[in-house]
């Protein structure tokens, strides 16, 4: 089977540009929600990702491989991994265009094994958009910004409204975040952006 990945993005699209009000880059964004798996910080055995804005429409992120995410004896599990591409391409999504989005599709390659202990290095950037359609990729490196390549990503993310949560979202976790609205780590999307 080829390597080569089909063309990307898969349509045509629009450059992309980073909202104006785009944190500039260096700033780091801390969890946006309590309970997400891929940041939450009351998720014990989550992934813990850190966030950072990078240049242009780049995020850097990161995170430790864990005990709790293996998959085979002292490796890590592939599921995991793409859950750490998700969310850090959900993010280059969020923070960069300010917009509601939700992942549609994200295709991941895995290129190397990546042991418990090792800190993946990962950089996301958008690719383009298409409507509602935002395309977006990520490389990961091992333990290092310059380390050898491990995976690479590309997802689809479909920009919705936030109504999209509010109607779909488990009605007794709407209702924790009612009543406890710093469980939302970060402040509200812009609304009319
Ligand atoms: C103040 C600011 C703070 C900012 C703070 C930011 C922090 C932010 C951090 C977030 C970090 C979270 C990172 C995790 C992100 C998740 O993990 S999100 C959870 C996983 N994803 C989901 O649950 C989505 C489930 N799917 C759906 O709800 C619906 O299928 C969708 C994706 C909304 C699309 O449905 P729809 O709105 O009815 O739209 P639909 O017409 O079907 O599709 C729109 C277009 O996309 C295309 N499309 C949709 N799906 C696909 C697909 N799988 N393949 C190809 N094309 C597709 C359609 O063909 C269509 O194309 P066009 O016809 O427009 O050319």
């Amino acid at each position: 089977m080829s390597r080569v990945p089909p063309p990307w993005p898969p349509v045509e699209v629009e450059t992309a540009h980073r909202h104006p009000d785009a944190p500039p880059p260096g700033t780091k964004f801390g969890p946006h929600y309590a309970h997400c798996f891929g940041c939450g910080d009351e998720v014990e055995h989550g992934l813990h990702l850190q966030t950072e804005a990078g240049e242009g429409t780049a995020i850097h992120a990161q995170f430790t491989v864990t005990e709790a995410h293996q998959g085979a004896p002292g490796l890590a599990h592939g599921g995991l991994l793409a859950c750490a591409f998700d969310e850090a391409l959900g993010v280059t999504v969020g923070q960069q265009l300010r917009r509601p989005a939700v992942t549609g599709r994200l295709e991941t390659d895995f290129l190397a094994p990546v042991p418990v202990g090792s800190t993946l290095h990962i950089v996301g950037t958008l690719d383009g958009i298409a409507g509602r359609k935002v395309y977006a990729s990520a490389e990961g490196r091992l333990d290092a910004p310059d380390g050898p390549l491990a995976l690479r990503a590309r997802a689809l993310f479909v920009i919705v409204d936030f109504r999209h949560f509010v109607e779909h979202g488990r009605a007794e976790d709407l209702r924790a975040v009612a009543e406890n609205p710093s469980l939302l780590r970060q402040s509200r999307f812009d609304i009319n952006p």
